[in-house]
């Protein structure tokens, strides 16, 4: 029974909730920026997110000198740009205050401290049925949210990567997973340990050494090292340009020839680089390749180690951090198995991986950044206006027509 009418878009049914509109679950860039395409349509929606804030990735899973590491016209999400006065690279805090700013522009008011536990479609009804639970009170705060069309915003970066390592357990160090940095000031003077090379991992590693620490790097496999920028222009917005005109093989060749004369031959110091080039591989499997903003040079003066891990080798350290990567939550949440793969992104490729059936989206599973989920979400809000459009005129029409009908039936 509905026996509270709370909002006019949403009808409360107990713990259930009805909604006219879409259901976003993340309430990250992706998240907002559909909503901001929403709103700007007159569309109503539900937001959930399982922080206590907007944006939890960068407020409480980054590091404090983070910056943005693509030029900020690459970042900026839909129908309102960064301040003028950001500059080229805006840091966490700048691109933070932003996206309150951007939440408040567009009256985004998300439900926090809500997790979804799972989401189906219901064929009975044609509805997709999601589940929330309430994180700060589990077990009892539990909530059903009823709709046409369901979005997934939760980020290719949604949990981290924790692999196991032997001898972990003997260790009496602290050991952390990169998401958890914040500062090197507490590893003064102290031998760090950190596994992974890709952004995050130079980065710490580069912060570590900021602050007196003395860092080693484990390096796997390989790693794509590029210049930030080139001749003083952003390496990414020349491979941007370039591939207007050339094809992908072609720009990561001069990409390569480039960083090999800027960087020199990086493998003397014991980074291989992949055999497929930086932005095919990109493309292909995610792997982002390293935009170096000085880490390089400390690894060639020394100041970080890179070590390789191999059976029986032993190092004397003092702490650990797993700069391991990330993955998608989705198929631990999400019931159906055409539209998402097993590793929780979209199968079709970019730019095709926004829509699924039966009223299922995605945005920010491209592999390419915020430029990518910007141009997901504008597809998605889009798509959903037009449609909910649609079936609110069908409805208008056939609550008209029943209403003539009764009309009629007085006569
Ligand atoms: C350290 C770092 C730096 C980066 N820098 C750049 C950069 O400079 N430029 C660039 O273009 N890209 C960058 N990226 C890529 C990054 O993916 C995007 O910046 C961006 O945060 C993606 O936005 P999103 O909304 O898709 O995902 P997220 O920001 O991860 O947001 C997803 C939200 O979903 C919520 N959520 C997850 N699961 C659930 C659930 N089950 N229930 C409810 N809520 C849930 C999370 O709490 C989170 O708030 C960076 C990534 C990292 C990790
Ligand atoms: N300034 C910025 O804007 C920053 C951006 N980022 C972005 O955040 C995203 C995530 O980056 P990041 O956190 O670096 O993750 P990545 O997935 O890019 O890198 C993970 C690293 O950990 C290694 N690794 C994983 N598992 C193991 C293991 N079991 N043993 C040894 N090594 C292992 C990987 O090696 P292998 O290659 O062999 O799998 C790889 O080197 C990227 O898109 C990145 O660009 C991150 C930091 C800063
Ligand atoms: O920083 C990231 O994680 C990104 O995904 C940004 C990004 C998208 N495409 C790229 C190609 C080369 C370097 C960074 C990126």
């Amino acid at each position: 029974m509905v026996h509270n009418l709370e909002h006019e878009d949403h009808f409360f049914a107990g713990r259930c909730i009805l909604v006219n509109g879409p259901v976003i679950v993340g309430a990250g860039p992706s998240g907002l920026a559909v909503a901001a395409g929403l709103k700007q349509q007159g569309v109503p929606y539900v937001i959930l997110d399982r922080a206590d804030c907007i944006a939890s990735l960068w407020q409480n899973r980054t590091y404090d000198r983070l910056k943005l590491h693509l030029p900020k016209q690459f970042c900026q999400l839909p129908y309102y740009p960064f301040p003028e006065t950001f500059p080229e690279y805006p840091t966490k805090h700048q691109f933070i205050e932003y996206l309150e700013s951007y939440a408040k522009r567009f009256e985004i008011g998300p439900r926090f401290n809500e997790s979804v536990m799972s989401a189906k479609y219901d064929k009975t009804c044609g509805l997709w049925r999601i589940k929330t639970t309430m994180l700060k009170c589990p077990g009892r705060g539990e909530i059903e949210y009823i709709c046409r069309w369901l979005v997934v915003a939760t980020g290719e970066n949604a949990e981290k990567v924790v692999p196991e390592f032997e001898g972990l357990e003997e260790f009496g160090g602290n050991v952390m997973h990169a998401c958890d940095y914040r500062s090197g000031g507490v590893y003064k003077g102290k031998r760090v340990l950190v596994v992974g090379c890709g952004n995050s991992g130079m980065e710490v590693s580069l912060d570590l050494c900021h602050h007196d620490a003395i860092p080693s790097m484990v390096v796997r496999s390989s790693v794509h090292v590029l210049p930030r920028e080139i001749f003083g222009r952003s390496t990414f917005e020349l491979a941007v340009s370039m591939l207007k005109w050339l094809p992908i093989w072609a720009v990561d060749i001069i990409l390569l020839a480039s960083a090999r004369l800027l960087l020199g031959n990086i493998e003397k110091h014991g980074l291989k680089r992949p055999a497929t080039g930086p932005l095919q591989l990109k493309d292909s499997t995610g792997k982002t390749p390293v935009l170096d903003i000085g880490a390089l040079q400390k690894i060639k003066c020394g100041e970080i180690k890179i070590v390789e891990l191999v059976n029986g080798t032993k190092l004397e350290i003092d702490s650990v951090i797993l700069a391991t990567g990330y993955c998608s939550n989705v198929p631990s949440w999400l019931n159906e198995n055409e539209f998402f793969t097993r590793e929780g992104f979209p199968v079709a490729p970019f730019p095709n991986g926004w829509k699924g059936k039966l009223g299922l989206y995605a945005a920010g599973f491209t592999r390419k950044g915020l430029s990518g989920a910007s141009l997901d979400a504008m597809r998605v809000a889009q798509d959903i206006g037009k449609l909910w459009k649609e079936e609110t005129k069908q409805k208008k029409h056939s609550v008209a027509v029943a209403g003539l009908k009764r009309y009629k039936s007085q006569f």
